[in-house]
């Protein structure tokens, strides 16, 4: 059952999200007891040992697996690059959502080596959200409308679901939620993006600290609606959606994170069925991370989106079930135990 179906306002949202399902600690620990039984010593296998526990507690199954890897892509246009924050025109949000399409951009690479089917949704790219440094940049029917988009495309038969976003002017977009979410101060959250200088940066903070100012206080939905725009609204959509299924999530770098802040402020379970696929090369994000309490699977000095580090870990967790699913036990081996 979609949580977003029955649902009329963002009170009523709000209210639903205690419903949602929660790991499965049964499974979990039959999948920890396995990972003793194979053939390695305990705990040599790191992190790849926790990935095959945490699937196994989201899928509700000792021995999970990934036969449908679901990526979407999410895009939208944002009111903020009136205030110059962004080295780029607004019209590659469209020109890439076109180049997903034909196949030709980094993160249509990245899937076809994970091994993830890969599917674009373009939220209104004509329509730019309104300039959260004026108002809020999207209405209450506007940020559900775009919650229930991303709710939508998720498939009930993937095994993981794999987000990325396009939008130029997000980083901007993202460093003001995760200031308002986690305080600091605005430059703290402010990086490059696709390339400002340190003349940008400086513009990008300012214009952050003044939205942030302007919506003082907002939290959840209200927070998403006032400093978000239709790609991060999607993304928390899909999170909630892949949340009532059961879907373990694969986010990606500083702005798919910071997209979901606005939940974190709701419950911060409302983020434990979600991995960080990479830690970005945007200072941000680990100082995100660090707030959130998650670690990144990888951390290669990426800074794209589009989902490229969330597609990249994809392949670390299918490697991860191998090992869980494949190996021999000590005593189907015959292996000495110690
Ligand atoms: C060609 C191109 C491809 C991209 N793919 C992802 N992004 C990334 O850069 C944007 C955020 O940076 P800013 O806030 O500086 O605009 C987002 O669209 C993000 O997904 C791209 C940006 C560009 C220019
Ligand atoms: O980490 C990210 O998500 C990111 C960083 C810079 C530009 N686009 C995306």
């Amino acid at each position: 059952m979609s949580i977003l179906s029955d649902v009329t306002d963002l009170a009523a949202l709000t209210e639903a999200l205690a419903g949602l399902p929660k790991a499965d600690a049964g499974a979990e620990a039959a999948a920890r007891d396995r990972q003793m039984s194979l053939t390695k010593p305990p705990g040599s296998l790191g992190r790849l040992e926790d990935l095959a526990c945490f699937m196994a507690a989201w899928q509700g199954d000792a021995r999970p697996r990934i036969n449908h890897a679901q990526a979407v892509v999410f895009a939208g246009n944002h009111g903020v690059c009136a205030q110059g924050v962004n080295p780029y025109p607004q019209e590659v949000t469209v020109q890439m959502v076109a180049n997903f399409e034909a196949g030709g951009a980094a993160i249509n690479q990245l899937c076809r080596a994970s091994g993830a089917d890969l599917s674009v949704v373009a939220l209104d790219l004509d329509r730019p959200t309104e300039d959260f440094t004026q108002g809020p940049a999207m209405s209450a029917a506007e940020t559900l409308d775009a919650l229930r988009r991303g709710a939508a495309v998720v498939d009930a038969n993937a095994q993981v679901l794999v987000l990325g976003e396009m939008g130029i002017g997000n980083s901007t977009v993202a460093a003001a939620l995760a200031h308002a979410a986690f305080g600091g101060a605005a430059a703290d959250w402010v990086g490059r993006g696709t390339g400002s200088d340190a003349a940008g940066r400086a513009r990008k903070a300012e214009v952050v600290a003044r939205g942030v100012a302007k919506h003082a206080g907002a939290l959840g939905f209200e927070l998403l609606a006032a400093l978000g725009g239709r790609e991060q609204a999607a993304l928390c959509g899909a999170v909630l959606e892949a949340r009532a299924r059961r879907i373990p999530v694969l986010l990606d770098g500083f702005i798919c994170t910071a997209a979901v802040a606005p939940l974190f402020t709701l419950d911060p379970a409302l983020l434990d069925h979600c991995l960080i696929g990479h830690v970005s090369a945007e200072p941000g994000h680990a100082k995100l991370l660090d707030a959130i309490g998650k670690a990144p699977i990888l951390s290669l000095g990426m800074a794209l989106g589009e989902g490229s580090g969330a597609a990249l870990a994809l392949g670390i967790l299918r490697a991860a079930l191998e090992c869980h699913n494949g190996m021999a036990t000590f005593a189907e081996a015959g292996v000495s135990d110690a």
